[in-house]
């Protein structure tokens, strides 16, 4: 047995690039075992994951953590947002997930925001004008490029959902990830009957929507996890909304979230309906808002650069007269699905590590352009920006957010706060409280706060008259694949 003082309970992370889980004590939050597994993502046109091998990473990470994993009472999935997982009458995948990052869907979102009443309608009915990211438009991708998979579709599910069914054998989502479909109305937190007849989607085919608090179900029989029969299952969420109740967001605190995505969001009291389309109105967990600005290109770009360049990531100069717009999968925010990188500024004395950081300053440029936008009117303006993801860790991404933001930036120390959130939900479930209070009494936000420093506003300036002076390259297709 494991000297934890509360019954243990686990909190998943199905991200992007991988697998998290923890093992965390109820009473304390401390993480008492943890494992990781990656998942694989296709290059090329589109990007796709099967969905097994999500299922088969949540096994290893939970292997890994070893018998802690054999003692918990509750469990809980937050995972990536709007993926369409495409299953048949076994359960199985008719193909493989269409993920947020893949942008072939672009031409369908533009139609259907047209087809429905244009992007007014879109934000009041639904929180949010469809990106390509959204759910609703790769579903209408599917119905015209691949018609005999959607024949095969007897249900469809987000990520979270269809690892949280593979556990309890009931088909579930939350308000939280059924926000980013496009199909669910935020208006009346139903699924959008008018939207789903017309993308010809049955509204059978989806999962019952679980409330904030409620059980999702229970594991049906230990599988090859270590889960015993009849453990709790919470409904789980989208990869955001688990990370704001993971840091007990309370509204008004904005965070700034660097991973595979770049998202920045608040928690708020008002539902959100930006008609211009930045601003997702997405739910949270708990009853409130997420209103939420994501971009496509964050840490695996930077990353990319720095490998283009030979340069380890921290390998930063100052770029003083340099623009590097790193869109390499199109972007989101600002929405230009067909752009790719753009380098703007090079001369003979250039050198590699200024390269680097222009990349950064491009992809931070595009994150705090939104950050003022998803905060309330009365959002207190210089509380500092709460920094999580992978790419938190890294100086030179602290760096350039402060530089840019010209905020206090706090960095917690707890690593996986989308899984911390999940495991708050669980263990939520067992003591009754509302998951984000679980997450403030494990005091998850605790980290350095780095001071304010005077905000670079010629790097800011200088980058919006790039993407300003170069829209009409940014609109234009470069590919030929
Ligand atoms: N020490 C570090 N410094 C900077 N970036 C890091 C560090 N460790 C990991 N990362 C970045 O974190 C990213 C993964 O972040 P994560 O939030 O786990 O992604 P996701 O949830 O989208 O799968 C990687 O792409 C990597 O660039
Ligand atoms: O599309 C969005 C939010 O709208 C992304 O934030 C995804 O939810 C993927 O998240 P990560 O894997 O980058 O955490």
């Amino acid at each position: 047995m494991s000297a934890a003082e509360g019954p243990l309970v686990v909190g998943v992370d199905t991200s992007t690039q991988s697998t998290k889980a923890l093992v965390v004590d109820s009473a304390t939050g401390e993480v008492v075992a943890s494992g990781q597994a990656p998942h694989t993502v296709s290059s090329g046109a589109g990007r796709e994951s099967d969905p097994r091998q999500w299922w088969d990473a949540l096994r290893e990470a939970l292997h890994q953590c070893g018998d802690a994993a054999r003692e918990v009472a509750a469990v809980s999935i937050g995972g990536q947002q709007h993926g369409l997982v495409t299953l048949d009458g076994r359960g199985e995948p008719v193909r493989p997930a269409l993920l947020w990052n893949d942008v072939r869907s672009a031409p369908q979102a533009r139609r259907l925001t047209e087809e429905l009443g244009g992007a007014k309608f879109w934000a009041e009915r639904t929180g949010s004008v469809p990106a390509a990211s959204f759910t609703v438009t790769k579903w209408a991708w599917l119905a015209e490029n691949e018609p005999e998979a959607l024949r095969a579709t007897k249900s469809v599910r987000l990520p979270h959902d269809y690892l949280t069914e593979r556990l309890t054998g009931e088909g579930t989502t939350d308000r939280g990830d059924a926000s980013g479909t496009g199909w669910w109305a935020s208006a009346t937190e139903a699924y959008d009957e008018e939207i789903l007849a017309h993308v010809g989607l049955s509204p059978a085919l989806l999962p019952r929507v679980v409330r904030p608090g409620e059980v999702a179900g229970t594991v049906r029989d230990s599988h090859d996890l270590p889960f015993a029969k009849g453990t709790l299952v919470a409904p789980g969420t989208g990869d955001n909304a688990a990370a704001a109740l993971g840091l007990g967001l309370r509204p008004g605190t904005p965070v700034l979230s660097l991973g595979t995505s770049g998202t920045v969001y608040a928690v708020a009291k008002h539902r959100p309906t930006d008609p211009t389309g930045t601003v997702a109105g997405f739910a949270d967990a708990h009853g409130d808002w997420l209103p939420l600005a994501c971009t496509l290109n964050c840490t695996l770009a930077v990353d990319r650069v720095a490998a283009l360049l030979g340069l380890d990531r921290e390998a930063v100069e100052p770029a003083e007269h340099l623009t590097l717009l790193p869109y390499l999968d199109g972007e989101r925010t600002p929405n230009l699905p067909n752009a790719s990188g753009l380098l703007h500024g090079l001369r003979h004395d250039t050198t590699a590590g200024q390269l680097l950081q222009a990349a950064y300053d491009g992809a931070v440029h595009s994150l705090l352009g939104a950050l003022d936008l998803v905060l309330d009117e009365d959002a207190d303006r210089s509380a500092p920006l709460l920094l999580i993801g992978g790419g938190a860790r890294g100086d030179a991404w602290q760096q350039t957010v402060r530089r840019l933001s010209g905020r206090p930036v706090q960095v917690p120390e707890a690593r996986e706060l989308v899984a911390l959130g999940a495991a708050a939900q669980a263990a939520g479930l067992l003591t009754g409280e509302d998951p984000a209070a679980v997450a403030r009494r494990w005091d998850t936000a605790r980290g350095p706060v780095l001071d304010a420093v005077d905000r670079d506003e010629a790097t800011l300036g200088r980058i919006a008259g790039v993407l300003s002076d170069a829209a009409a390259l940014l609109e234009r297709s470069t590919d030929a694949r």
